[in-house]
């Protein structure tokens, strides 16, 4: 898996994020199980609550595509070490349980987790059958 691409992309997705409320950037950037690249950013809105988050973004684009299983998503932002907010963590453990999640300042520093490490004792679709 290309680490340093996935970066890349995500840090090209963060330019475009659409924040003029907040000023917060956020880029994703995953990559599927059939090797395929999506990136997205975050969207604001005036009436706030529509806002959708960067990972989110690129996780809706991926399954309207048809792809269905998360490989690996890199994630960047605005704080020194942005780390997924808890509504992306649950969105990402429905198509990526077992992703590597790699949160990024730049192509040299990031850092790698599991989900599970991030987001413990989840519920799953598992817990549905
Ligand atoms: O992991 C995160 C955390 C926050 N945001 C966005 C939502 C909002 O536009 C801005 C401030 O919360 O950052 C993301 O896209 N992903
Ligand atoms: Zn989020």
């Amino acid at each position: 898996m290309d680490k340093k691409l996935l970066i890349k992309k995500a840090l090209e997705a963060k330019e475009k994020a659409y924040s003029p409320y907040s000023g917060f950037k956020v880029g994703a950037a995953l990559l599927t199980k059939s090797g395929k690249i999506f990136t997205g950013c975050n969207i604001e809105n005036a009436s706030y609550t529509p806002t959708i988050c960067a990972e989110r973004t690129a996780i809706a684009k991926a399954v309207s595509d048809g792809e269905r299983e998360i490989v690996a998503i890199a994630i960047t932002g605005d704080s020194e070490w942005t780390y997924p907010c808890g509504v992306c963590r649950q969105v990402i453990r429905e198509f990526g349980n077992n992703a590597i999640i790699i949160i990024t300042k730049s192509e040299e520093e990031y850092r790698e987790y599991t989900l599970s490490e991030l987001f413990p004792y989840s519920f799953g679709p598992e817990d549905l059958k």
